[in-house]
């Protein structure tokens, strides 16, 4: 455990040579990922076959030198666990049955999460046993209020209004949503770090487009609780937030959560990430995941300046939001040269 750089990381050492992993490592962009899609029934049913979903997760580490592998999974097997109808449409992403009120929740169990998950933990206990001693694995799950927004909306949508109405106009209906969910993935996150994660990810990919108290109610609370319950299992269990747009919202984000490591979107200026969040939590991130697509001296140039800004204090290198599907593999492996010199 002591050489597995990434974590110590998370755990706020600090390195000349940053450690690093790419936000959505497996997946479209690589053509052995798509052709193991290919053979499957559907993305759900690669989430849940243990041979598969392994073999994807290690295929971006066969060709770049990565610090982590991260558990191929999503986000949105928490409410397919809990029962709600979850589809992902080729090229349209996650469509479900969305939740019109509290009738719908009680229709839904946080008692047979775990039973449904068993085959992403046979993953997780899979990987660790499959990477090398010096490779973080990292687990993660979905915030909360970031899942409740696609459970609410049935898709993804730019500003969340779906969610946001219904917060403030069945505040009982979100509350008890919001619980199943704190519940359902504290269960999740501990099994996984049994299973053999070394740290895991929240993934707060909503976290903008909320007021300062639409942030504090359904960011932070939710994200407090989770750790509570994960904590109470798994002492000092060592966590990266992800509230992507939360800006200044960030400080308190990790004052508050505790979390060891904060994912900084590439929104956030270099100067701000370095004056007030540097100061409280190791910083992860946070290149234009476009500025790779785009390859060449201007990304060689903004991701020297991520370094410089970020050389005396713990750092992980990343992208500032998901790698996306037409990423040339030459800029991935560009990149990897200029973090790693
Ligand atoms: C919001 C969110 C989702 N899923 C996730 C988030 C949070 C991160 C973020 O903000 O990007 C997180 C996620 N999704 C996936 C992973 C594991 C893979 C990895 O990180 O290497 C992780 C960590 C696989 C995936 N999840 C999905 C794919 C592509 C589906 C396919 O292969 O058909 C992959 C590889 C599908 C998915 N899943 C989701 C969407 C919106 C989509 C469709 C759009 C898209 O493709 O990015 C929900």
């Amino acid at each position: 455990m002591t050489d597995r750089k990434l974590l110590q990381c998370v755990l706020g050492q600090k390195f000349d040579v940053p450690p690093m992993w790419i936000m959505r490592q497996a997946g479209r962009y690589l053509p052995e990922y798509r052709e193991v899609r290919a053979s499957t029934k559907g993305f759900l049913d690669l989430c849940y076959t243990p041979e598969k979903a392994i073999e994807v997760t290690l295929q971006p580490l066969r060709r770049f030198d990565l610090d982590a592998a991260i558990l191929f999974s999503d986000i949105l097997v928490i409410p397919d666990a809990l029962g709600q109808s979850v589809q992902f449409q080729p090229g349209e992403g996650p469509l479900l049955e969305p939740i019109q009120g509290m009738d719908d929740l009680k229709q839904f169990s946080v008692e047979n999460v775990l039973d449904h998950l068993q085959p992403v933990l046979e993953t997780v206990s899979g990987l660790r046993s499959k990477i090398d001693d010096d490779k973080t694995l990292i687990g993660f799950c979905g915030a909360p209020w970031t899942v409740a927004t696609y459970m609410i909306g049935g898709k993804g949508s730019p500003d969340q209004a779906a969610a946001r109405i219904f917060a403030l106009q069945q505040p009982e209906a979100f509350a008890h949503l919001m619980d199943m969910l704190v519940e359902a993935s504290a269960r999740y996150l501990i099994a996984q770090f049994k299973a053999g994660a070394d740290v895991v990810q929240i993934f707060e990919s909503w976290a903008l487009n909320l007021d300062e108290v639409a942030f504090e109610n359904y960011v932070v609370a939710p994200t407090v609780k989770l750790i509570n319950k994960v904590r109470a299992e798994i002492p000092n269990a060592p966590i990266i937030g992800f509230p992507r747009g939360a800006a200044a919202n960030v400080p308190k984000y990790i004052q508050q959560t505790g979390v060891n490591a904060v994912g900084i979107d590439y929104a956030m200026p270099l100067h701000y990430a370095k004056a007030h969040i540097a100061p409280l939590a190791t910083v992860q991130g946070n290149l234009d995941p476009l500025r790779l697509v785009a390859g060449g001296d201007q990304m060689n140039r903004a991701v020297d300046a991520i370094l410089e800004a970020f050389a005396d204090t713990p750092h992980i290198f990343n992208l500032g939001h998901g790698i996306v599907p037409q990423t040339p593999i030459e800029h991935v492996e560009q990149l990897v040269r200029r973090v790693k010199g």
